[in-house]
């Protein structure tokens, strides 16, 4: 069986390479994703404690102990604060810091002025327990929903985090049971060999999982990327018109109806408040179409100010009230953005047609644009349909 001393030496050698993997992600993941700096730093902190740890006896107390404990549980507020910008909130630098010093604080009273091997124990894996257990709530609460979202990742990262957590509270059960004053940490007692070995394996597990969590989260983001308009956000064309072919191949069963949307006159907000205007525009408009649509009504950008929305199972009576009530919106929600500058008004002209039965996607697509050339021959600000 491996003496603790070996697992330790283990332990920082994984550590350093997991470290290696976390840091060698793309600079742009690291500066994209919040959270992935957090982790490679906790690695590289768990390495040289673990290194620290397992030179005890070799180099001065002040390394070996102090500063190994400093790393120790450093690493666990870095991993903590990593999981709060992965989930896109505030790190808590102060509360995190101010644990950890106050821990350092409380064991070096204890080796010391008083040299009690036991409390130091229970304080150490109290605060690693309550941070560890902390983190993994909170890979658990704000784990994406989404149903085409992968779930094992955090799962199995906060799996990892409650069975290390289970650990340390055996070993403070171990060390309030047995206080055995100034002993050695790394004798190679069951309790000791226990806890070494399942803390490095999930010390590698957690590891793993942040991996895992940000190639997931680096993968919703390309595919977000791929399928919605880098300046509105709304839907590319592409992804709008796949779901009206589906919606055409589902056949006759339900009425499918598009809707599309041409802002009037854009060429005149560009040429008087300046593209950058023009750009301001453009995302206030899906912002506002958006408010008026439902979950289920995708709005896609067709191209420079024209807008493309798919009304599953509506009927062309349905169709023509939504493209009324958003033609109503649009008109009533000028742009403010401006500064000083006065507001400026928008309209838009909205073409709507239903499938019709044994039509193909461009004909569909070709009727409702000739509705929208009809809206705009017909003085603009107004639905007509093909
Ligand atoms: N700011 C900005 N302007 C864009 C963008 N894409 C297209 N445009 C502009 O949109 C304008 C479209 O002008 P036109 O097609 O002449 O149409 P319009 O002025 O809206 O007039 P009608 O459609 O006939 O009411 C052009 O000036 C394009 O440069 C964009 O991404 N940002």
């Amino acid at each position: 069986m491996l003496d603790p001393r070996s697992i330790i030496f283990i332990l920082s050698a994984l550590s350093l390479l997991m470290a290696v993997v976390l840091f060698a992600m793309p600079r742009s993941v690291r500066e994209r994703v919040g959270g992935a700096r957090y982790w490679s730093s906790a690695m590289l902190m768990v390495a040289t404690a673990s290194l620290l740890y397992g030179l005890r006896g070799m180099i001065p107390d002040f390394f070996s102990l102090t500063l190994a404990n400093f790393a120790g549980l450093g690493s666990i507020a870095l991993i903590c604060a990593g999981g709060r910008c992965f989930f896109e909130r505030p790190p808590r630098h102060a509360a995190l810091l101010g644990s950890v010093l106050l821990a350092n604080a409380l064991m070096f009273y204890f080796f010391h002025v008083e040299d009690r091997l036991a409390v130091r124990v229970v304080i150490f894996s109290s605060l690693s327990a309550a941070l560890m257990a902390y983190f993994g709530l909170d890979v658990l609460r704000h784990r994406p929903r989404q149903p085409d979202r992968a779930q094992f990742p955090y799962l199995f990262t906060a799996g990892s985090v409650f069975i290390d957590v289970a650990i340390s509270g055996l070993r403070i059960l171990n060390a309030l049971a047995m206080p055995t004053q100034g002993g050695d940490f790394l004798a190679p007692t069951p309790i000791n060999v226990l806890y070494f070995s399942t803390h490095s394996l999930l010390a590698i597990c957690i590891s793993v999982g942040f991996i895992l969590m940000l190639n997931d989260r680096l993968h919703a983001l390309l595919m977000h990327q791929l399928s919605h308009d880098a300046l509105t956000n709304a839907y590319t064309r592409r992804i709008v018109v796949d779901m009206a072919t589906r919606e055409l191949a589902a056949g006759a069963r339900k009425p499918a109806s598009l809707l599309l949307l041409d802002i009037d006159h854009f060429k005149r907000v560009n040429d008087e408040r300046g593209h950058q205007t023009g750009d301001e525009v453009l995302k206030h408009v899906v912002r506002v179409l958006i408010g008026g649509l439902r979950a289920n009504e995708p709005l896609g950008r067709y191209g420079g100010e024209e807008f493309i929305v798919l009304l599953r199972g509506t009927d062309l009576d349905t169709a023509l009230q939504v493209g009324e009530r958003l033609r109503a919106r649009i008109a009533a929600s000028p742009y403010r953005g401006g500064g000083d500058a006065d507001p400026q008004a928008i309209t838009v002209s909205i073409g709507v047609a239903t499938a019709r039965p044994d039509e193909t996607l461009e004909q569909w697509l070709r009727r409702t644009d000739t509705a929208l050339y009809d809206a705009k021959r017909h003085g603009r600000n107004c639905v007509v349909a093909g």
